[in-house]
């Protein structure tokens, strides 16, 4: 394998002058440009915090050089470009030996199949034609994992001036971090992280409020967990048989996807026995979140009274009893992953709504801060 000192001083053999590149050049990504030399060595000289052990991607790959650089210091990489430079970026791989893919990736149609999310996106001097910022941004931003970490360089001589300008107003709207850096001569290095909305799970018995809080708390980004039910499990509760553990797994484990697979999820979930609560903290930590939990607490008969009050549900009253028998109330030393918040169900929605928003934007600081801790670019600027 080499190192990357020595594949640095091979592909420097092979810079070409970007001024000459346009969108449509079939040459595109043929020769490597000094954003991307001088990205491959600042990553190479802060290794450890942001690549190591990391998924990272690259976009607009070319030679490759960024990617495999990447790969070279421990990150394991997706390298993707268009089809025309598949061949040249796994040949690259495969010179250096490197735990590296090549990938076909076109910015502009979203169906391309990349497993995302990625903790790190690289990219380097592929914003050089307006047309083609806002797919970039946009695919940077759908790839990259919520607390990740977007590095792209443009090499600034260029001369692309309102092509860069879009760039930057772009991220600044799509991104809750930004920082630009001067690198090398002319290279600008663009820090951008992607926001880390929280993953919420409302949970208590059947009709103690789960679905009103969580709809009222999270509009559109609301998941109501008895939609993800297996039709088996509704028909055995619609005809007032208590569902047991081996019935609730799979429905936990949907509830979990749409924790890890969602951007900013608030679920209502039963979530009754503490095992139940660890998947779904299991879940949020796979998306590289804390869980915050809600528990609307009532009594037995305010819950009946409820449930007998609502229209249009399955649930029928007589399965208030066996869920307060298998509800285990969630403690705060239950699991370390989770924040507790307990609510009396019996407030006014909106008092009880208000007072769990607080949490939800300390859990943004909480990212905030992470990221900073990590970035080896020191505080980022918030916008
Ligand atoms: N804080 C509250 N105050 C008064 N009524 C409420 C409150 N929260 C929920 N409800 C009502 O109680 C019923 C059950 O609430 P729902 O959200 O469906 O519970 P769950 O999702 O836990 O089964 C609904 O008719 C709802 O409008
Ligand atoms: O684990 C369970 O026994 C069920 O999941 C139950 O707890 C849940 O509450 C139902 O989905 C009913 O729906 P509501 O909670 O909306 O009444």
């Amino acid at each position: 394998m080499l190192n990357l000192a020595s594949w640095l001083d091979r592909v420097r053999g092979v810079e070409g002058d970007p001024s000459e590149l346009t969108e449509s050049t079939s040459e595109t990504g043929a020769a490597v440009w000094d954003g991307a030399i001088a990205l491959a060595r600042y990553i190479s000289r802060r290794d450890s915090v942001v690549v190591r052990g990391k998924r990272v991607v690259e976009l607009g790959g070319g030679t490759g050089l960024v990617g495999v650089a990447c790969a070279l210091l421990g990150a394991t990489a997706t390298i993707t470009d268009r089809s025309f430079r598949i061949e040249a970026i796994r040949s690259a791989i495969n010179e250096n030996g490197v735990p590296a893919t090549a990938q076909v990736l076109d910015w502009r149609d979203p169906s391309t199949p990349v497993v995302a999310p990625f903790d790190v996106v690289v990219a380097s001097d592929c914003v050089y034609d307006e047309p083609l910022v806002a797919p970039f941004v946009e695919t940077a931003r759908r790839l990259l994992a919520p607390g990740g970490l977007a590095l792209v360089a443009i090499d600034t001589s260029v001369g692309r001036r309102r092509a860069y300008a879009r760039f930057e107003t772009r991220c600044k709207a799509t991104f809750d971090t930004f920082d630009a850096i001067d690198l090398e001569d002319d290279v600008v290095l663009y820090a951008l992280g992607k926001p880390f909305p929280p993953c919420v799970v409302v949970c208590g018995v059947c009709g103690v409020g789960k679905t009103a809080v969580g709809k009222a708390l999270g509009g559109s980004s609301f998941v109501d967990g008895d939609d993800l039910h297996p039709p088996a499990n509704v028909a055995k509760m619609t005809s007032a048989e208590p569902l047991t553990d081996d019935d609730r797994a799979s429905w936990l484990d949907a509830c979990g996807r749409a924790l890890s697979d969602t951007d900013g999820v608030v679920l209502a979930c039963s979530a009754l026995k503490a095992k139940y609560r660890a998947v779904l903290a299991t879940a949020a930590r796979r998306a590289r979140r804390r869980l915050v939990l809600v528990y609307l607490r009532a009594t037995p008969a305010l819950v009946a009274d409820r449930v007998r009050a609502r229209a249009d549900h399955f649930m029928p009253a007589s399965l208030v009893t066996s869920q307060f028998e298998a509800l285990e109330p969630p403690t705060s030393d239950e699991n370390d992953a989770i924040t507790l918040l307990v609510r009396d169900a019996t407030l006014p929605l909106a008092a009880i709504v208000d007072s769990i928003r607080p949490y939800l934007s300390q859990q943004q600081q909480q990212r905030a801060l992470t990221w900073a801790a990590l970035s080896p670019l020191g505080p980022a600027t918030p916008k």
